[in-house]
């Protein structure tokens, strides 16, 4: 068998014309423009290019976007008072600390405090406990894009058989409530779970989420499986950077029945998600109806 791509970078295109045919309904029947601040703390390099391209792709979509850089040294303090005047401008429907934050900084603290209705990252602990307990919440990005093409592939998830390889709080964790919640039977597995290659074996789909390169090899995938690999692993390979998944792709595309590439695959779809929830945040926020297809 050869896998089925899943083109996450035509998908997320999808996404955002999507967002974008709403933004443009917003603005002409409300006159409402959905705003997304961005908040970055220091200059780590691949963080610059992700806010970089999140400050872009929100302005295609005809929101805006506001974005704040920070010196490297920013106190705590400063950093929450910067957060508490987001939390109080009707302008910004979202606000996103790039992550990792540098050490002196709690981040557990930081995103706590930001408004939970303009937390369209998902992190924030009253969010995590609304998508725990089935209840309407900020959904965390990268899940939620896995999501989005599971759904597309499938239809139905209801009955299926899901291994999620990896216990984050930013992935593992919500990708788990999510599957549950559209009726999956739902593992989480990890790097110490006994008889790994055994687990994954079982998964109808399967979600690895490790930040190892290439540890689930083509033998671990069962047959016909949908495999999405939310790896990013950045791997120095005859004097060249690679960019690797946590799957070993060759050998898995062999054996799935589809599978996500890297890069391609779920990268693309966790800014798509960003713009999706922060229209959805803009209008929860002004009492409309919420974006159909854009939501868990
Ligand atoms: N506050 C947050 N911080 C971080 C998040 C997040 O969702 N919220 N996720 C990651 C980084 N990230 C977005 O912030 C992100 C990662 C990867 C991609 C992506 O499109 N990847 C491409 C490859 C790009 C490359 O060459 O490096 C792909 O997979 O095709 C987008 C966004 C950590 N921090």
């Amino acid at each position: 068998m050869t896998a089925k791509v899943i083109d996450g970078k035509a998908f997320a295109a999808e996404v955002r014309a999507q967002v974008a045919r709403h933004v443009t309904r917003l603005k002409q029947e409300n006159g409402l423009t959905p705003g997304l601040a961005v908040v970055l703390v220091g200059e780590d390099p691949a963080s610059e290019v992700y806010v970089r391209n999140k400050g872009k792709q929100t302005v295609e979509c005809g929101m805006t976007s506001f974005e704040h850089k920070l010196e490297a040294d920013t106190s705590e303090g400063d950093l929450l008072d910067l957060i508490a005047r987001l939390n109080a401008d009707s302008a910004v429907h979202g606000i996103l600390v790039q992550l990792p934050l540098p050490g002196h900084l709690n981040s557990d603290l930081v995103i706590n405090s930001i408004d939970p209705a303009k937390d369209v990252d998902g992190f924030h602990i009253s969010n995590v406990g609304l998508l725990g307990t089935g209840q309407k919440s900020m959904v965390p990005c990268t899940p939620l894009g896995c999501l989005m093409m599971l759904r597309d592939h499938h239809g139905s998830l209801s009955g299926l058989n899901a291994v999620v390889v990896g216990r984050s709080n930013i992935v593992g964790k919500p990708m788990a409530q999510l599957l549950l919640g559209d009726s999956c039977t739902v593992t989480i597995a990890h790097s110490r779970t006994k008889d790994l290659a055994e687990v994954c074996r079982r998964a109808d789909i399967l979600v690895a989420a490790v930040g190892r390169a290439e540890m689930i090899p083509g033998d671990w995938v069962k047959p016909g499986a949908t495999v999405i690999d939310v790896g990013i692993n950045r791997v120095e390979r005859d004097g060249k950077t690679r960019l690797l998944g946590d799957v070993a792709y060759d050998g898995a595309a062999a054996v799935a029945g589809a599978i996500t590439p890297v890069p391609g695959g779920v990268g693309p779809m966790t800014i798509a998600c960003l713009l999706a929830n922060t229209l959805t945040a803009c209008c929860r926020a002004n009492g409309l109806p919420e974006p159909e297809g854009l939501t868990a």
